[in-house]
């Protein structure tokens, strides 16, 4: 089956420092995929790459056998690839309806129907209730979203992401910042709303690494040491040395 995902050589220098070194990887499709490293590996950098944020600078990147490399993000949003970043991006000043509302909107191309009434397009308003009721926020509707907790920032966000039903989802960090209760909350929330579909998740909490992940890749100074389940991955002793440290041992 053709991969979700696949790098394929990918490289990327910022000035004259490479940051990404040979990167191949490939992320089946309906995978959970998870890629970990210490701080400063390059892990934004590979989301930034394969969601059109910046380009290679050799190498390609491909979502569904299409090379994508070099189109800007929102094509590879029309595409089928979400993402969210790693600190919170919602309209502080818009409700959680409207938030998500405008998700909903934009994927369907909505966009500019400004002459339409959207309280008035049945779908519209189905999908955006039912992504509410997902995230748990049906009784939050209508706060604007700068006033709810830091976790339901989050959760609101996640449910951006996946609102326009993309096949491929990419996850910065959901769970950084929140408490461990949060994170249990957060993990089962991703679980759900990723059900059948591709996810690639940037995460340093191993607990949800290794509890959400079907499969890790490891990545340490712009290189993938290891790709494998989470099994392999606890069990490779370049990854213990070079990542994981006492905590697998
Ligand atoms: N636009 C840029 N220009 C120059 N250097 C950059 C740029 N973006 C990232 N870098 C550098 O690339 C390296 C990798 O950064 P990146 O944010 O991808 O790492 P990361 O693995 O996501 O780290 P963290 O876990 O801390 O978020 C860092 O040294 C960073 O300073």
């Amino acid at each position: 089956m053709t991969p979700a995902i696949e790098l394929r050589a990918v490289e990327k220098s910022f000035g004259n420092i490479k940051i990404i070194r040979n990167i191949t990887l490939s992320v089946a499709q309906g995978e959970r995929h998870a890629l970990i490293g210490p701080n400063g590996a390059g892990k934004s950098t590979t989301f930034n790459l394969i969601s059109g944020y910046t380009k290679p600078t050799t190498g390609s990147v491909l979502l569904h056998g299409e090379v994508i490399s070099g189109l800007p993000p929102y094509q590879i949003n029309r595409r089928g690839l979400s993402r969210s970043f790693q600190v919170t991006n919602v309209f502080a000043n818009m409700s959680v309806w409207e938030n998500l509302r405008c998700a909903v909107l934009w994927s369907m191309g909505q966009r500019y129907a400004f002459w339409k009434n959207i309280d008035n397009l049945p779908e519209v308003r189905e999908r955006t209730a039912e992504i509410l009721a997902d995230i748990e926020l049906t009784a939050r509707r209508d706060v604007p979203a700068g006033l709810l907790t830091y976790a339901e920032q989050r959760a609101l966000e996640i449910g951006i992401t996946v609102a326009g039903r993309a096949a491929v989802i990419l996850l910065d960090e959901p769970t950084a910042g929140m408490s461990r209760a949060e994170t249990e909350r957060a993990v089962a929330l991703i679980r759900r709303l990723t059900e059948g579909r591709t996810l690639l998740i940037v995460e340093h909490d191993m607990s949800v690494v290794f509890g959400l992940a079907d499969r890790i890749s490891v990545l340490v100074y712009g290189q993938i040491i290891a790709s494998g389940t989470p099994e392999e991955i606890r069990n490779n002793p370049k990854v213990k040395e070079a990542y994981l440290g006492e905590e697998a041992a």
